[in-house]
C-alpha cells in the first residue's frame, strides 16, 4: 500500500467544504483507512464512490479496488480531483463523472464504497439498492438504524422494509461529528449492505412497497385499522374486502410488528382481492 494522501492536506488545496452543498469532509485517517476494509468481502474490480469531494477516500479505494469511479456534483470539487488524480485517470484506474448522482447514468459497477451526501441519502440508496450490487455506505446514524431495525423497535419502518426487501442490513461501525471536517451536527454510521432474494415472494413489487409505506403512516393503528384508513395511498379499491380476507391475529396487530415476510403476505392477500380471485 503507498501512503495515502493528507486529508487535511487535500482540503487545503481544493477549498473550503461548504455543509449547505453536503460537503462534511472525512479528515480522521483511521475512519479513512477502515471503509475499505468493511468491502473486503466484496468484489471490488470497479468500485463506484458517490460524493468524491476532495477524494480522501477515493484515494484508499484506489489502493483497494482495480477501477474506481468517483461521482461528484461540485463543479470546482470535480475539477480539483481531475487534476489531482491525473496520473490515475491517465492510467484508466479512474474515472471521475460530474453531475448529480440521481441523474448521471452509473457505470457498471461490482460494489459502491460511499460517504452519501445527507441530503440525498434514501433517494440515492433507492436508486443503488434495486442494481444488486452490495456496498459500504456512510450514513447519519438514525438513518442507518432505521434501515437496519428489526420488526418491534422503535427504529423499525418503512425504510426497514424496504431496505430489507433487497439486501442484508448491517450497521458495522459508528463513527464521531469529529471524524469530519466541518463537523455534522450528529454522529454518523457505516452500513454495508449485503444483497440477497428476500425469503418471501411478491406478486407486485411496486404495490408491496405502496403497501408497507401506506401502512407506516398508521404504525400506531392496528393493522385492520391502517388498511382501512390508507386506501386512497396504497391504491385498494376495496379496503373491507381485503380486510376481510385477511387474518384475524393479523388483523389486532400494529404494523411497527410485522416482519417483512408478514408485510409482504398481507400484499400478496390484498393484490388477490383486488385481482378479483378473492386472495
Ligand atoms: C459527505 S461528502 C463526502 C466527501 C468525501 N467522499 C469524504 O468522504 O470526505 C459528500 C459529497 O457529495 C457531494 N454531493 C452532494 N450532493 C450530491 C449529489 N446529488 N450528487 C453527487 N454528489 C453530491 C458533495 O459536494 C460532497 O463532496
Amino acid at each position: 500500500m503507498t501512503d495515502s494522501r493528507d486529508p487535511d492536506a487535500l482540503i487545503r488545496r481544493a477549498g473550503r467544504p461548504d455543509p449547505s452543498f453536503d460537503q462534511h469532509f472525512l479528515v480522521d485517517d483511521r475512519v479513512l483507512d477502515r471503509i475499505p476494509t468493511f468491502a473486503e468481502s466484496f468484489d471490488r474490480s470497479h468500485v463506484l464512490e458517490v460524493g468524491a469531494g476532495t477524494g480522501a477516500l477515493t484515494d484508499r479505494l484506489l489502493d483497494a479496488a482495480d477501477r474506481v469511479t468517483a461521482v461528484e456534483r461540485d463543479e470546482g470539487y470535480a475539477a480539483f480531483l481531475r487534476e489531482e488524480f491525473a496520473d490515475e485517470i491517465a492510467a484508466g484506474d479512474l474515472e471521475i463523472v460530474e453531475g448529480d448522482v440521481l441523474d448521471v447514468d452509473l457505470p457498471d459497477f461490482t460494489c459502491s464504497v460511499s460517504n452519501l451526501p445527507y441530503g440525498v441519502s434514501s433517494e440515492t440508496t433507492f436508486r443503488l439498492l434495486p442494481l444488486g450490487k452490495p456496498m459500504v455506505l456512510m450514513y447519519q446514524l438514525e438513518f442507518a438504524e432505521r434501515m437496519a431495525a428489526e420488526a418491534g423497535t422503535s427504529e423499525y419502518g418503512r425504510l426497514s422494509v424496504a431496505a430489507q426487501h433487497y439486501a442484508d442490513v448491517e450497521v458495522v461501525e459508528t463513527v464521531p461529528r469529529e471524524a469530519f471536517d466541518p463537523q455534522p451536527r450528529v454522529q454518523s454510521a457505516l452500513v454495508r449492505v449485503t444483497p440477497r432474494e428476500p425469503d418471501y415472494e411478491v406478486g407486485d413489487e411496486a404495490f408491496f412497497l405502496d403497501f408497507v409505506k401506506a401502512l407506516f403512516t398508521q404504525r400506531r393503528k392496528t393493522v385492520r385499522n391502517a388498511i382501512r384508513n390508507t386506501a386512497h395511498i396504497s391504491g385498494l379499491s376495496d379496503a373491507d374486502a381485503v380486510v376481510a380476507a385477511v387474518d384475524e391475529d393479523v388483523l389486532r396487530q400494529r404494523p411497527g410488528n410485522l416482519d417483512p415476510s408478514a408485510f409482504a403476505a398481507l400484499a400478496n392477500v390484498a393484490l388477490g382481492v383486488e385481482g378479483g380471485d378473492g386472495g
